[in-house]
């Protein structure tokens, strides 16, 4: 399974954000995309997501060519937003059965034992850190073939970051996933492909070292 995006242009007015960048995913990847603050990486998200318009962009989905409103209807690609998408008033064992109907699925996400300790809270009422290791495991557990996590690890303490880690580990026999954060060390301990936006282009990265001389990091 392939996913490529090439020709992505995005405009705010008269503000270039980045011009025709290009990506491929596929089945069994982890791609990082880095890059300062404001450079355009969760905007390059909601474009291939349909949920914002670019100037241009073309999606070919196993070379056959996708419009990126189709790519939700087509549930071709999951995303979890930067922002929290929850409804605030609902308890967390009450969300799980909202995306998920079969028990199998819900299960998992039930049981993991730290779902299990906050499953009667309200999600309004969850930490940063619980709220986020709620979202990523209920996009996680979705059949999408694709998905896109924007900052996954943030607010996570050391052990959630590390039982996310190995969940998209686990994911990658039927999943290729775009992972963007600004903590860069566990990004890098999972992905196979990294990138760094930087002024308006993808430039491919091999270590760390390169995020320096990009001056995305200090020297
Ligand atoms: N709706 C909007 N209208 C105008 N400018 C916007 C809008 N949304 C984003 N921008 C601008 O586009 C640029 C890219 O924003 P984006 O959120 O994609 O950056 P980012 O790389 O994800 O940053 P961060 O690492 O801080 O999350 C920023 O300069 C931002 O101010």
């Amino acid at each position: 399974m392939e996913l490529a995006i090439s020709n992505a242009t995005k405009f705010f007015g008269k503000k270039s954000i980045f011009k025709d960048v290009s990506l491929t995913l596929k089945t069994g990847e982890i791609v990082a995309i880095f890059g300062r603050n404001g450079c355009g990486k969760s905007t390059l998200l909601k474009m291939i997501f349909g949920k914002m318009k670019g100037n241009s962009i073309n999606i070919l989905y196993n070379n056959e060519v996708i419009k990126p409103s189709e790519i939700i209807k087509e549930q071709i690609v999951s995303y979890l937003p930067q922002e929290s998408f929850l409804p605030k008033n609902l308890k967390v064992r009450d969300i799980i059965p909202i995306y998920f109907s079969e028990e199998k699925k819900q299960d998992r996400i039930f049981y993991d034992p730290f779902i299990a300790k906050i499953s009667n809270t309200v999600t309004g009422k969850l930490s940063l850190g619980e709220l986020r290791y709620f979202e990523v495991l209920l996009i996680a557990q979705m059949d999408h073939q694709f998905m896109m996590l924007d900052e996954p690890f943030s607010m996570l303490e050391p052990i959630y970051k590390d039982k996310v880690k190995e969940l998209l580990i686990s994911l990658l026999d039927f999943k290729g996933i775009i992972i963007t954060d600004h903590y860069y060390n566990d990004v890098f301990e999972i992905s196979t492909n990294n990138k760094l936006m930087h002024d308006g282009k993808l430039y491919n990265i091999d270590t760390v070292n390169d995020l320096k001389d990009f001056g995305y990091l200090r020297k």
